[in-house]
């Protein structure tokens, strides 16, 4: 597969001037529908990625392999550019290296390496971060894994939710300083934060969990933000209809009156009904 002209596609957005949503993604199907639709880029997070996978909340006991193997069958149904959650890279320094491998493998265009203390020690009940070094030592580990130039490696950090804007700046600088492409931001309240951290860096950001002050997407654009999350409402649209579809069946009402069933032109479209088609009667004969 050709993983480098996506990876182009999304180096293009964050060089660019817009801001943009990322269409968030969790399957084949979501993933073509999303490119369909038009979105510039799609998102994998890790919560997303432990419901489809496991049905399980973001606990983290997800592993690297399962999370690759779903990015891959992500990304080979389409030609999204994929921004991925590598969450703290599945262990140290050396586990975010091998994860730079396995997921540039699975042909993804973009990923998180975030400082956050994963899975959650015992004990503890608040979020914290690694020490800056430690963090350092993760981003130019994830820099090192990477093989292909064009795969852009993101710093991502709490410290705005955890400890402060001067530790935010500090962390940002220092990831920028050892090479990544981009900071992601979580848990971004306000408009005096966004400046403050923007303007201490030259690499530009993208915001995850933003407060109500941060969705106007022109204000967002100034300030060197290039993607802005906004939740992951499609796999829950999607728990949502099945739930309620199979209550209806459940229920006795017949396949006919269901509500919000796709239509056969839009599975034809998703399912790429018409390449097959085409496959069909040229390798098979029929049709
Ligand atoms: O991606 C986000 O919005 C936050 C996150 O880490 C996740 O959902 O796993
Ligand atoms: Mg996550």
């Amino acid at each position: 597969m050709d993983w480098t002209d996506r990876r182009k596609r999304f180096r293009a957005v964050l060089a660019g001037a817009r801001c943009v949503h990322p269409g968030s993604v969790f399957d084949p199907l979501s993933a073509r529908i999303a490119e369909d639709l038009g979105f510039e880029v799609g998102m994998f997070a890790g919560s997303v990625a432990s419901l489809a996978v496991l049905g399980a909340p973001d606990l983290i006991v997800l592993t690297l392999s399962e999370f690759a193997d779903q990015a891959y069958r992500i990304n080979r149904a389409g030609k999204l550019p994929l921004l991925v959650d590598a969450d703290h890279g599945y262990g140290n320094a050396l586990n975010v290296k091998r994860t730079v491998e396995e997921l540039e493998t699975a042909g993804v265009a973009a990923l998180t390496i975030e400082d956050t203390v994963l899975p959650r020690p015992y004990g503890e009940d608040k979020p914290a971060l690694v020490p800056i070094d430690e963090g350092i030592g993760k981003m130019k580990a994830a820099l090192a894994g990477r093989q292909d130039p064009h795969l852009v490696v993101v710093g991502r950090t709490s410290a705005l939710a955890v400890t402060s804007v001067e530790d935010t700046i500090a962390r940002a600088r220092a990831y920028e300083a050892a090479g990544v492409d981009a900071m992601f931001l979580v848990g971004a309240r306000t408009r005096a934060q966004v400046e403050a951290i923007s303007g201490a860096i030259r690499i530009p950001l993208i915001l995850g969990g933003v407060g109500p002050e941060l969705t106007d997407l022109d204000w967002l654009a100034a300030h060197d933000v290039r993607i802005s999350l906004q939740g992951h409402q499609p796999i829950m649209a999607a728990v949502q209809a099945v739930h309620d579809t199979l209550k209806a069946l459940r229920a006795g009402t017949p396949p006919a009156k269901l509500a919000n069933i796709a239509s056969s032109d839009l599975m034809k479209r998703v399912t790429r009904d018409a390449d097959y088609a085409r496959w069909t009667k040229e390798f098979l004969g029929v049709g």
